[in-house]
């Protein structure tokens, strides 16, 4: 092999003239540090220019890190390259903390993300029983997701509530979160809810008549902030009933994706750059690396790019927490809101009839005939 690009700062450092060769010092203690020596961004792909890039650098073989989009945008260059019958190796490397890349057992950062999320969690637990009624609510990663607060409570023990976007979940009435959280108070005095950034949006959006949320640079959804927004809801709630109500909220998002990978993440890094250079240099084009039921495979892109992995909510693990936590299951929304529909439509039929009825008595009484009252 000649010699290695480093293409710095996302897909638009292909035509940003944004390049540096790739020394082996540059990488030598890059399993130790957070973040990223390439540098990121969103957004940015233009195809065509990306593709004449590698033409211009006679580059042979691509070697593409990222998520879900990051993935995508693989694919689409591979494609591109194939219609232009250029002989390019394009290997997608599968890396997000989100866990939510299809096909694959799971993510490269999906552990480190997972344990750090302990520290938060162990805090606010701390913090919540050492005080009356005390909530320790902790906002975890997650855009669509909720894998990371999935596992994360699992691993804690220490949760009472998780909340992720594939579980809508509503507040009041039979079966919501404020009964939940009245019930846990007065059996323990003290609780811990992790809610995925994610979750809630479309409660949000209801209760706060949001417009549909905007987008980034990349297409994703901006989200709203689920976690001050559960911290203001319960504590108006707790308030209107007067009723004492001491919440910690604790928003490590961007601390458990800036922290270096753990042992167990760096392994697995190696295990991916390794398949992905000897796939390229079989020959093999237009694959995702990782493993499928613990075997390492070349998977091509446009399988693994099909759909975003959200949490199975059927499925035995996410049972086993609802075991663990014994939250309620929000799955009776619409039995909740239909029922307080019908609730309502009866009060309000109720009020009609007695109106009628007010004004056929006295319409009886103006007329001289007498009824008995
Ligand atoms: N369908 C697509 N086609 C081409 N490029 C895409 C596509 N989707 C995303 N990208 C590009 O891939 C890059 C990364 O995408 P995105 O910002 O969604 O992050 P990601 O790879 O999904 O990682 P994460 O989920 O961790 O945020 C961006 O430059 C984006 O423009
Ligand atoms: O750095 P940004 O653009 O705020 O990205 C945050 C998003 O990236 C992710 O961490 C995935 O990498 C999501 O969980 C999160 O919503």
């Amino acid at each position: 092999m000649q010699f290695e690009w480093l293409v710095q700062g996302g897909y638009k450092g292909f035509y940003a003239r944004n390049t540096s060769r790739l020394d082996p010092k540059i990488v030598n203690d890059i399993h130790k540090r957070g973040g990223t020596i390439l540098g990121t961004s969103r957004g940015g792909h233009d195809t065509s220019k990306i593709v004449s890039s590698i033409e211009d650098r006679s580059i042979n073989q691509v070697y593409i890190i990222g998520g879900d989009g990051t993935q995508k945008g693989a694919d689409c260059i591979y494609e591109e390259l194939r219609r232009h019958g250029m002989k390019v190796a394009v290997a997608g490397i599968p890396k997000t903390i989100d866990n939510d890349i299809d096909v694959i057992d799971k993510s490269f950062g999906f552990d480190t993300a997972v344990e750090e999320a302990q520290r938060a969690i162990n805090a606010a637990h701390t913090e919540a029983e050492s005080i009356e009624n005390g909530i320790g609510l902790v906002k975890l990663m997650g855009r669509y997701s909720g894998y990371i607060a999935h596992y994360a409570t699992l691993a804690s023990r220490d949760v009472d509530c998780c909340l992720i976007p594939e579980v809508p979940f509503y507040l009041e009435g039979e079966g919501g979160l404020y009964d939940f959280v009245h019930h846990r108070l007065r059996e323990n005095g003290h609780m811990v809810i992790v809610v995925a950034e994610g979750a809630g949006q479309e409660l949000m959006a209801e209760s706060l008549d949001l417009l549909n949320g905007s987008i980034d640079a990349s297409g994703n959804r901006l989200l709203h902030d689920i976690g001050l927004w559960l911290c203001q809801k319960l504590k108006d709630h707790f308030a209107d009933r007067k009723e004492i109500l001491n919440i910690k909220y604790i928003d490590p998002t961007y601390m458990i994706r800036a922290i270096p990978s753990n042992a167990a993440d760096n392994v697995y890094c190696t295990l991916l750059a390794h398949s992905a250079v000897h796939g390229a240099m079989a020959g093999y084009s237009g694959f995702t690396v990782g493993p499928v039921n613990g075997r390492h495979a070349y998977i091509p892109i446009h399988r693994v790019t099909e759909k975003q992995r959200c949490v199975n909510t059927s499925d035995r693990m996410w049972a086993r927490l609802l075991s663990s936590t014994n939250q309620p299951g929000f799955l009776q929304y619409e039995k909740v809101m239909e029922a307080k529909r019908k609730k309502e439509a009866s009060k309000f039929l109720k009020i009609s009839d007695a109106n009628d009825k007010r004004d056929s008595n006295n319409s009886t009484g103006q007329n001289g005939t007498s009824g008995v009252h």
